[in-house]
């Protein structure tokens, strides 16, 4: 039987008249939408936001006001020092630097890096942070002028065991000629 195009149309469950392009297009014009709203959301968060110089931070360092950086973001833990089950002392000692290694080597749970959103106050200004040492290992010397010393060593290798060998083959020459004489 031929069904006429108007009904086969009206068996669509979603926008009756769009063709599967148009639809294509729309979803890529949803998409491209949230993606500009999420941005322009993230910027005003962002704008929104704090930044504060490794200096700032420095001066919240007693136990009446700490402040921690950490991953790049600036911590008030004031309010935890008490709590930490670290002790206080340690976070206090963490203080006017980036903790960030301080707090990783300790290895921290998947718990207590869900309670520092609690206490996250803004960004650190990553300009502002000293840069760590890079280490670079001592070149290793390709020659010892001083080949007298090293000269030494290999005679005393040999001389030495050879000495203690002349050594007991003496005592024992000795202690057998003294048996014989007895005899
Ligand atoms: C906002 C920042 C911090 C939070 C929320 C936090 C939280 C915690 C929590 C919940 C624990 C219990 C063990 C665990 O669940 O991992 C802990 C232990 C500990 N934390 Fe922190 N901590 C912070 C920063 C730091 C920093 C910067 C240091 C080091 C300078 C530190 C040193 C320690 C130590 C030594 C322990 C004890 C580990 C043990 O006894 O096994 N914490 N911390």
């Amino acid at each position: 039987m031929h069904v006429p195009p108007l009904e086969r149309r009206s068996t669509r469950s979603f926008d009756q008249n769009a063709s599967p392009s148009s639809a294509i297009t729309h979803s890529r014009d949803f998409s491209l939408w949230s993606g500009a709203v999420c941005r322009v959301w993230g910027a005003m968060a962002d704008a929104g936001r704090k930044v504060f110089s490794l200096e700032d931070v420095s001066v919240h360092n007693h136990s009446r006001d700490c402040w921690l950086v950490i991953g790049g973001k600036v911590y008030d833990v004031t309010k935890f020092l008490e709590e930490h089950p670290g002790g206080d002392e340690v976070l206090l000692s963490a203080t006017g630097k980036d903790a960030t290694d301080d707090f990783e080597d300790v290895g921290h749970s998947t718990s207590a890096r869900a309670m520092m959103d609690e206490y996250e106050i803004g960004d650190i200004d990553p300009s502002t942070i000293p840069s760590k040492p890079t280490y670079t290992p001592a070149k290793q010397a390709s020659y010892n002028p001083d080949k007298s010393s090293e000269f030494l060593i290999k005679i005393l290798q040999f001389v030495v065991p050879l000495a203690i060998l002349a050594l007991a083959v003496a005592v024992r020459f000795l202690t057998k000629n003294e048996n014989v004489n007895k005899n």
